[in-house]
């Protein structure tokens, strides 16, 4: 039997939580936290993220701002404009939505945010205290991922997890989260050899990698644990992830819907550091 790995429930139930906690603070006078995103030129496509991120805010109740700027705007002054949020004390946490147009440095601007604001956990110094496994602030999708698996009790020891996709925003920062809680890790991506032979082997399945549909159950281990964090568009302009869901669906034990997967645990994660940051901060 495979049981469904209902991030949207439990988003939801942690989001409940989290609300409750801030009608408490409301009643003592506490100063509530503030998100602030950053939006660089066009994102119709991260639309819904922007959208539920507003909404999630909303629900639980703390503050929610975001700046545009159009696509041509400099690097300096967006730096200037992350710096004012920096300096502002009633900013408890800071996002700036990647991807950001091609001419502007990425990671020139991830560094300038300040590390205790970095409610992402993109900036350098956060993934180093990741590495040496004291993490300040996680990286919010694979944050949720673990709580996610938390929450259904799965055990990660000894067993094997592979992941597909080593980027810094997913795929990285979950191997160090699986090897702190003893798994054996294997990060494969785009130049592996063999994958469906590494995959196969996987008791932990995480799929990362923004291929329609690309993991079909001729890559799956029969009972295997399958996370899929993509989100793509198909022909039809339906939500699809990485992992052929209705395929894979009977061999796994325990698999993550797209939508209603990991997606809402990114948000609420990011809900969750916003909320810590203003709870230890209080600045
Ligand atoms: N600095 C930065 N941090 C990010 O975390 C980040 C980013 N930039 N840029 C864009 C991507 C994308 N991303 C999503 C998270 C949740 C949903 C989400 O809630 N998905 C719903 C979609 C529901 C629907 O479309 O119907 C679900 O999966 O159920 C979507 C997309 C975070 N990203």
């Amino acid at each position: 039997m495979t049981i469904v790995l209902d991030g949207k429930k439990i988003a939801e139930e942690i989001q409940r939580e989290l609300h409750e906690e801030m009608k408490d603070w409301k009643k003592c006078g506490k100063r509530l936290p503030k998100l602030a995103v950053i939006i660089v030129g066009d994102h119709t496509a991260s639309q819904v993220y922007v959208n539920n991120k507003e909404n999630a805010a909303k629900y639980i109740g703390f503050h929610s701002i975001v700046k545009e700027f159009p696509k041509d705007i400099t690097e300096e002054k967006l730096l200037c404009e992350i710096d004012k949020l920096n300096q502002d004390s009633t900013v408890d946490g800071i996002l700036v939505q990647l991807p950001l147009p091609l001419h502007m440095d990425e990671e020139r601007v991830l560094v300038s945010i300040g590390p205790e604001k970095d409610v992402d956990g993109f900036h350098p110094l956060n993934m180093g205290h990741l590495l040496v496994g004291h993490p300040e602030k996680l990286p919010c999708t694979p944050y949720g991922i673990m709580t996610l698996l938390d929450r259904y009790q799965i055990d990660l020891e000894g067993k094997h997890a592979v992941i597909v996709g080593r980027s810094n925003i997913v795929g990285k920062p979950m191997s160090q989260l699986l090897l702190h809680q003893n798994a054996t890790v294997t990060v494969t991506h785009s130049k592996t050899k063999n994958l469906k032979e590494i995959t196969q082997q996987a008791d932990i399945l995480i799929v990362a990698i923004g291929q329609c549909e690309m993991i079909t159950a001729d890559f799956v281990k029969d009972g295997a644990v399958v996370v899929d964090v993509g989100m793509n568009r198909n022909s039809e302009g339906k939500l699809v992830g990485d992992v052929a869901y209705d395929d894979v669906f009977p061999k796994a034990s325990f698999i993550t819907p797209v939508p209603g997967g990991v997606g809402p645990m990114t948000i609420t994660m990011l809900m969750e550091q916003t909320i810590n940051n203003a709870r230890i901060g209080d600045r």
